[in-house]
């Protein structure tokens, strides 16, 4: 049971019954109506904070929409969940821990004591042996066992060891001059084995096994695999440290493994997996852009942390965001959640957010084991715009179920090509106003009209022109991408699913559901290469090994 919310089921809060009744009285709500009548939505509602603009006006919501939303998170305890997140409660109920990913982004100098501890000594502890070792390999200290400079960095890991290194050395590309590349190595697949490592020189590439766990099967295959590569190629067992890294909260089965003490970083259990680029699982990322930048990631990321926690609800980036994304949720009906950021360089943050969003609320049973009665976690998905124009952007403007977007657009490139920037910036805005608007049937008439058709052609083809329009976006806008705003951006997103897991009286931090998958597999696996083993409980799973078992050249 969390402390904040003492009903723990949202819908029994008068805001809830209130938010009810008000979505009865918006059915007939129009956005376009509501951008004619009132010259200042634009300004009323939006809202500038740690670098970044959002304009949140072309959602279905009034003044009033506004208020209830925000009492709802007032008085589902938003606020004190916060401050109990921040001063290291233990709000992960299930497994009894505190959840202190923003501890990893304070400043020196501001202790955190947790059962007598003070945590920021262990964090600092880290974020200096991540500085020592980036300094190392950028000034060619640290080289390969036949000295020559690391070049190629290869992080081994998965899921939160590897979505969100991934997400923002692509996104600060730009950054990263120190000669080294950065590469990952996730899915137990040949195929991705051989990519990654078909244009590696063994002399030249360091490994980093990123694991919480260092028990999760795909990452220690991968590691053992990289680990015969390298003596296949001609690493020497004697000078492997110079090549193995390890970033994990169980040091000993690091150990277990071969990895040197003193290159074994490590990780906490206060810290999940899907939170923890900011930790020493962001290597990768301070190998690529420096270490200087990495912290510059990190302070954006502390200035987001201090706007959740000291902004009023009303005026609160994460807290406006979560609040309309329950409102559609759960008195709208929609069920996923579009993700179209207008920035090559982020063409992967919506597999990040996937995991941060979808892992963390993705769950129907609340803190004190009841089961909810409403819809929690909705579906995560989207991609790079302008692409998604000519892919799935059909079914945002015309296709049945509605679909809440976030649009995400930097104003400058950092590789300018003619006007290609500002045709990007165009679309990002005419495609959130298009939704906004729509094309009435009178619209689409006239359009035919206006291109000599008949009236029997007029006729056949304006229902197929018609757009419903009145399909809510926010757009987050920012100056440029770099280490200081993409720090705020994430960490934005990661109070917003904070909120809804508050909201909703979710556990946002445990994740059982994927235990099953993961045991049955042990059972399967055993079932494909052990021909005396036990038949499978169902025929498909039989079926399907047979199958492999008739075909499988091993
Ligand atoms: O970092 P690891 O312990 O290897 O875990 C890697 C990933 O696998 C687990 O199954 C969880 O679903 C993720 O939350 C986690 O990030």
């Amino acid at each position: 049971m969390n402390n904040y919310n003492k009903t723990n089921d949202v819908t029994a809060l008068p805001a809830w019954r209130k938010l009810l009744d008000h979505r009865e009285s918006m059915k007939n709500f129009s956005m376009r109506d509501a951008f004619r009548d009132d010259s200042k939505r634009f300004q009323d509602f939006s809202l500038a904070g740690c670098g970044l603009f959002l304009d949140y006006s072309k959602n279905l919501i009034t003044h009033e929409t506004r208020s209830l939303l925000v009492n709802l998170a007032r008085e589902a305890g938003v606020e004190q969940a916060a401050h109990a997140m921040f001063s290291g409660e233990k709000i992960n109920c299930s497994e009894g821990r505190p959840v202190l990913h923003t501890a990893l982004r304070r400043p020196v100098g501001e202790p955190l004591m947790v059962d007598g501890r003070n945590l920021m000594r262990d964090v600092h502890g880290a974020l200096a042996q991540m500085t020592d070792v980036v300094s190392r390999i950028h000034s060619h200290l640290w080289r390969g066992y036949n000295d020559k400079v690391i070049t190629d960095v290869v992080n081994i890991g998965i899921g939160g060891s590897f979505l969100g290194p991934e997400l923002v050395s692509e996104a600060l590309a730009p950054f990263a001059r120190h000669g080294v590349r950065c590469h990952y190595l996730a899915n137990i697949d040949g195929n991705e084995f051989r990519e990654v490592t078909a244009d590696l020189n063994v002399e030249t590439t360091l490994f980093i096994i990123s694991s919480k766990t260092f028990g999760t099967l795909e990452t220690l295959k991968n590691a053992q695999a990289c680990r015969s590569w390298y003596l296949a190629k001609g690493g020497t067992e004697e000078k492997l440290y110079r090549h193995f890294i390890a970033v994990t909260s169980n040091r000993q089965a690091a150990l277990d493994f071969g990895i040197r003490e003193a290159n074994i970083f490590p990780m906490w259990d206060w810290v999940g997996g899907r939170y923890s680029l900011w930790s020493a699982i962001g290597l990768p990322i301070a190998l690529a852009i420096g270490i200087a930048n990495f912290k510059e990631l990190l302070s954006g990321a502390y200035a987001m942390d201090q706007h959740f926690l000291n902004e009023p609800l009303e005026q609160n980036l994460p807290v406006l965001l979560a609040a309309l994304g329950v409102w559609y949720h759960n008195f709208w009906d929609a069920q996923s959640y579009a993700f179209l950021p207008y920035d090559h360089n982020l063409r992967n943050f919506v597999k990040h957010l996937q995991q941060m969003d979808m892992e963390s609320n993705g769950k129907s049973v609340r803190h004190d084991g009841s089961s909810v009665s409403y819809t929690t976690g909705p579906v995560i998905w989207g991609g790079v715009g302008c692409n998604g124009q000519h892919a799935y952007h059909q079914l945002l403007h015309q296709g049945t179920p509605l679909i809440p977007a976030d649009f995400i657009v930097p104003v400058v490139s950092h590789n300018p090509v003619a006007d290609h920037q500002e045709w990007l910036y165009a679309n990002c805005l005419s495609q959130s106003q298009a939704l906004m608007r729509g094309k009435n049937r009178a619209e689409a008439e006239a359009e035919l009209r206006a291109k000599g058709l008949s009236s029997n052609e007029i006729e056949r083809l304006a229902p197929h022109k018609v757009i419903p329009g009145n399909r809510p976006s926010n757009t987050v806008a920012l100056e440029i991408i770099n280490p200081h705003s993409l720090g705020a951006l994430i960490a934005l997103y990661e109070h917003k699913v904070f909120v809804q897991g508050v909201i909703w009286g979710v556990n946002s931090f445990d994740q059982w559901g994927v235990e099953l998958g993961k045991e049955l597999g042990n059972s399967v696996y055993s079932r494909l290469t052990r021909y005396d083993a036990e038949p499978a409980d169902d025929s498909s799973t039989q079926g399907l090994i047979d199958f492999f078992r008739g075909r499988h050249r091993g």
